[in-house]
């Protein structure tokens, strides 16, 4: 069981922690992504966890054995922690043919003729790239040499595969295709993927669960898509989604219960929570609405006037003035808008959230606007 655990791993470069306090269970066969803005400590993590950088202090346990404790003195080198590395510079050898690039590693090892052959048969069906078994890197696309440096890595069967940003220097169409190559792989290997991305985009659709950081400290560890519907904070339902959430600063003008009346630009708006929530009146919060959520429509009771119409083909993001306020709405299909345009909106019953207005932006609840 390939379970990688982190406990309270901390990692301190001149005096700053670039990873702080960090707690992570990552289960046998989970394809975690490391997320969150640039350095905010995702490439010391995986660092710390295939033992290319020595924690400061913490323990991690790979596969039930420690191999780092500050405590107990443990620190096993990398070639002995049975995992696997892809870095964004995954550099072929030039002088080898893909095959050769593949079973280097094995006849290092000293494996069996045969064993070598059905491995990296087997490998090169899986990604694809048996007909170019004898061209040198130079004579494949960035996606091939990507495939052969995964076929490489995967080569000596590690069960825990650490990825870097792998697929930062291939164009967006590669990338795509290699994401749902690397899902399937994942799939087929049983392995646990831990990958380090800034894209969420990236990290929603390749993980199991996402670890979103911001300053090396853990701000949510879920499904992507209960980051995406229930963020733990402001910082969390900002990163992830694009185009973003719309964060507009509101007043509580009143409350009942569940229900609260906030004050919105230059107009009122009832939220009603679904659970019980903590606000008083007159105080600063977030209220949080994804762009899905705001229907440009003639049923709509609000005002407002197109600002700009960005049209991609399968959707538009129409950036709105509304109560005096600029907020970004989503629309499918293609209807046409255009600089200036009056027109009515009004909110979906759908989950809308309000945040403490602080430092920790932390969610308080989340509801229905009328
Ligand atoms: N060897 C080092 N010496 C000093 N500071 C370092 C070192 N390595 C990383 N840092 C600092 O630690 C913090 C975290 O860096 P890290 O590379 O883990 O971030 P990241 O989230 O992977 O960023 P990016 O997306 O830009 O790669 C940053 O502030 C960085 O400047």
């Amino acid at each position: 069981m390939p379970e990688i655990i982190l406990k309270n791993v901390t990692k301190t470069f001149d005096h700053t922690n670039a990873v702080d306090h960090l707690n992570l269970v990552i289960k046998d066969r989970d394809f975690i992504t490391l997320l969150g803005p640039s350095g905010c400590g995702k490439t010391t993590t995986l660092r710390m966890i295939a033992g290319l950088e020595t924690p400061t202090s913490g323990e991690i346990i790979i596969d039930g054995q420690t191999v780092f404790s500050s405590e107990k003195g443990i620190d096993v080198p990398p070639q002995k922690r049975n995992v696997g590395f892809l870095f964004q510079n995954y550099a072929l050898w030039p002088h080898m043919t893909v095959l050769q690039n593949i079973t280097f590693g094995l006849e290092n090892l000293n494996w069996e003729k045969e064993k070598i052959r059905e491995r990296s048969s087997k490998l090169m069906r899986m990604l694809q790239i048996e007909e170019y078994k004898d061209r040198y890197p130079a004579e494949l696309s960035g996606g091939q040499q990507q495939r052969v440096a995964i076929a490489r890595t995967l080569a000596t069967g590690p069960r825990i595969l650490l990825m870097d940003e792998p697929l930062s220097n291939l164009d967006a169409k590669l990338r795509m295709e290699m994401r749902s190559e690397l899902k399937r792989l994942h799939m087929e290997t049983d392995s646990t993927f831990v990958y380090v991305t800034h894209d969420q985009l990236e990290a929603m659709t390749l993980a199991t669960r996402i670890s979103l950081m911001k300053k090396g400290k853990l701000q949510q560890f879920d499904a992507p898509l209960t980051v995406y519907n229930c963020p733990s904070n402001a910082f969390t339902a900002d990163f992830i989604g694009n185009p973003s959430i719309n964060l507009i600063p509101v007043k509580v003008e009143s409350r009942q219960e569940q229900e609260v009346l906030l004050h919105m630009g230059s107009a009122s708006i009832h939220f009603h929570a679904l659970d019980s929530m903590e606000a008083e009146k007159g105080e600063s919060l977030l209220l949080g609405i994804r762009p899905e959520n705001i229907e440009i429509s003639d049923e709509g009771t609000i005002e407002a006037k197109v600002y700009s119409a960005l049209p991609s083909g399968m959707e538009t993001v129409v950036k709105l003035d509304v109560l005096g306020l600029i907020l970004t709405a989503v629309v499918f299909g293609d209807r046409e808008f255009h600089i200036n345009d009056k027109v009515k909106i009004r909110f979906r019953s759908r989950k809308n959230h309000l945040f403490r207005h602080d430092e920790e932006g932390r969610r308080i609840a989340s509801g229905e606007l009328d």
